[in-house]
């Protein structure tokens, strides 16, 4: 196993193959690694990133066969979610004169983690450090996924370390391999799936954010990619950082696109008689109208939709006081996407009280969307002039959209 990145990078993470459930929600089949590196220069030796707490023993055991603690001068923190920062207490507690390196909004992240004075350098994107020979260039990358993020590029090297960008869940069962260069094909693809279902679950929602980050670290030269999780990416790495780019363009259709997504669930075809009323009215307004039946389409292809779209249009019928299930369902899963402002509204059929549309509108706030008119309501079966209102409701929602 090839734990030597480039003459001054060495990977001293921690991998945990057992891992079944990361961070509550996030499945990993293929267990995970808490990647950390040790980048050595003429004058300074650089810690990027550390553990979790419960590997610390293992962690800092097989840093002290590489060197004495107190001879590393700064560790960089890129982002305090304890997969990464566990074992910073640990550190300071055994080199205090250590210096922190970090985002602005990270200190504040670290000060409540360890709860203890600490040497500490707030870095701005573009702020250098000398290594003797070697320089450590840092990046202020926020909510790359969250708000503390940033990254760290080794000048003449050309080693980025992205923190949780082009990250994976992933660990090889067959062989010890940290670089992707050493696993054999059938690993090489699970590897990248694992590393495009990191993205769905993790880093979907901040494309605006990976745009920005784009435009600093884009450009630069890249050897290797060296993320927080999974393998280091020294075979092809531009590719993954490009397909990370090609994800983040759905932001850009999505700004510059009129689409609506209606999601409807009706038993007995009332509300499906108003969503047809509604979809004449949009389509009259110009926009560009996809429908999804909640009960039986493909919750991942409805996802795909939303996010591409401008406006959300759910239509609901009320069971039980409540809205059905499938709503609700499409509802939580939207937490893998960034809705907040989008323009939505709220339809349906209901018997005597109605609570299904009240609760989904309720569910657009919760999920900070922003209903831009009241809801279009009909008891029972929609009639001619009920319907013909429901196409001026949609025509309405769609003027808003292009507004
Ligand atoms: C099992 C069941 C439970 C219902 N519960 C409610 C309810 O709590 N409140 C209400 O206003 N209507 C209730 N309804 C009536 C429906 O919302 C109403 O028939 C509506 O027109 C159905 O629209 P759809 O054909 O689009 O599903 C219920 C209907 C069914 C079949």
């Amino acid at each position: 196993m090839k734990k030597q990145l480039s003459p001054s990078v060495q990977w001293v993470g921690v991998k945990d193959p057992e891992l079944e459930i990361f961070d509550i929600v996030v499945p990993t089949e293929h267990g995970t690694t808490y990647n950390s590196y040790l980048v050595r220069g003429e004058k300074v030796n650089v810690l990027i990133d550390v553990s979790k707490a419960n590997f610390s023993e293992e962690y800092f055991g097989n840093l002290e066969k590489i060197l004495p603690i107190t001879d590393i001068d700064y560790v960089v923190v890129q982002h305090t979610e304890p997969d990464h920062s566990g074992c910073l207490l640990e550190l300071l507690k055994r080199h205090p004169e250590i210096t922190v390196i970090h985002s602005k909004p990270c200190k504040k992240f670290i000060e409540n983690l360890v709860n203890r004075e600490f040497k500490s350098w707030s870095i701005n994107s573009g702020d250098e450090l000398d290594l003797g020979g070697k320089t450590l260039r840092f990046f202020v990358t926020p909510f790359l996924h969250w708000p503390d993020t940033m990254m760290s590029y080794l000048v003449e090297e050309e080693i980025l370390f992205p923190c949780d960008v082009m990250g994976a869940h992933f660990t090889s069962e067959r062989n010890d391999a940290i670089m992707n260069s050493e696993l054999d094909d059938e690993d090489y693809k699970t590897s990248i799936e694992a590393f495009k279902f990191y993205y769905s679950m993790i880093m979907r929602p901040y494309k605006e954010h990976f745009l920005k980050a784009y435009k600093l670290i884009g450009d630069l030269p890249k050897k290797i990619i060296a993320p927080s999780h999974g393998p280091v990416l020294d075979r092809d790495p531009e590719f993954f950082l490009e397909w990370y780019h090609e994800q983040a363009q759905n932001y850009l259709k999505r700004l510059n696109g009129q689409k609506v997504t209606i999601i409807y669930a009706s038993s007995y075809g009332n509300t499906v008689l108003m969503m047809n009323a509604v979809k004449v009215g949009l389509e009259e307004a110009g926009i560009e109208v996809v429908t999804f039946d909640a009960a039986t389409a493909d919750m991942n292809e409805m996802v795909d939709s939303i996010e591409l779209s401008a406006g959300i249009l759910f239509g609901t019928s009320t069971i039980n006081a409540k809205a059905p299930e499938p709503v609700l369902s499409l509802v939580a899963n939207l937490v893998v996407l960034n809705v907040s402002g989008r323009k939505a509204g709220v339809f349906g059929s209901y018997g005597w009280s109605g609570e299904g549309i009240s609760m989904t509108e309720g569910l657009c706030e919760v999920m900070h969307m922003k209903i831009v008119q009241d809801a279009y309501k009909v008891q029972m079966r929609p009639s001619a002039e009920q319907l013909e209102e429901g196409r001026q409701w949609g025509y309405g929602f769609g003027l808003k959209i292009i507004e």
